[in-house]
């Protein structure tokens, strides 16, 4: 499939406030079909918190959420997946107790497909993920690893135009981080959805994305394209640091 860049997902002026925690302030990124784009920035910067507004999970106290113009998430996560915004999350979700294969089933199902097309797409992602050997094994028995790479099976199956990917390489050694990288970047050309990856491994980051954004203590710090975003001497002092960014294949959270 060709990566398509016609739809545009597009969070603009948002602001989220938990009590007296501005957990965003006033943040604008726009998100293309067919593109990988980094949400980068340290711990309890605000990036699952942008994750959870565009993906409906998170009502924005200010601003709004649109995918090609119409508003998303107002009526909670399910309009936003039927919309075309699928997610992973940091904490699997996956169905413990079903197979890989009906997890991704699943989630084929709820896009609309029949019980056939349906499993027929869940094992056509697994095997372009090359885990089809898993296809059978219940999700309670897969290492953090995999519970992670085939939650992201779960947010294709979906057939989204966005998928979001929240630290999907978090607890993978480096060539399992490797990869996924790869894996990652080639979602768009396969499936003609846009990616938002958050990460908080560098060479993931500087691998797959075309472009990122870094948030610091909810506010946008920068956004371009990666090498830039690694140049920059406010990303570098805010999140980054001199050692960290001359040593990109540590990540970011070991920094
Ligand atoms: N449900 C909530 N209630 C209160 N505060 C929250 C809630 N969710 C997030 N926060 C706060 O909002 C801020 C942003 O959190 P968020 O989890 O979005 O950051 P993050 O960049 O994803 O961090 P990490 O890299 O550690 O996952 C933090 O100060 C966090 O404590």
């Amino acid at each position: 499939m060709n990566a398509d860049r016609s739809s545009q997902l597009i969070a603009r002026d948002v602001h989220v406030c938990f009590g007296g925690i501005n957990a965003l302030s006033d943040v604008n990124l726009t998100l293309q079909q067919g593109e990988v784009y980094g949400l980068i920035g340290p711990n309890g910067a605000g990036k699952t918190t942008m994750v959870n507004v565009l993906s409906g999970f998170q009502r924005p106290t200010q601003g709004s959420v649109q995918l090609d113009g119409a508003d998303v998430g107002l009526r909670g996560p399910h309009q936003a997946a039927r919309m075309g915004v699928g997610r992973t999350f940091q904490a699997g979700r996956l169905f413990k107790e079903l197979t890989v294969l009906e997890n991704l089933t699943v989630a084929a199902l709820s896009s609309g497909l029949g019980s056939r097309e349906a499993k027929t797409r869940a094992g056509t992602i697994l095997d372009w993920m090359g885990c089809s050997d898993m296809r059978a094994r219940r999700c309670d028995s897969l290492s953090y690893g995999n519970e992670r790479r085939i939650g992201i099976g779960r947010a294709l199956a979906l057939a989204p135009r966005f998928a979001l990917l929240d630290e999907p390489a978090s607890g993978m050694n480096d060539a399992e981080c490797d990869a996924l990288m790869h894996l990652i970047a080639s979602i768009p050309r396969e499936f003609g959805c846009g990616v938002l990856l958050i990460e908080h491994n560098m060479e993931v980051v500087m691998g797959a994305c075309e472009r990122v954004h870094v948030l610091d203590g909810g506010k946008s710090l920068a956004e371009g394209g990666p090498a830039e975003v690694m140049h920059n001497p406010d990303v570098r002092r805010a999140y980054l640091g001199d050692k960290a960014a001359a040593k990109t294949s540590h990540t970011m959270r070991a920094a």
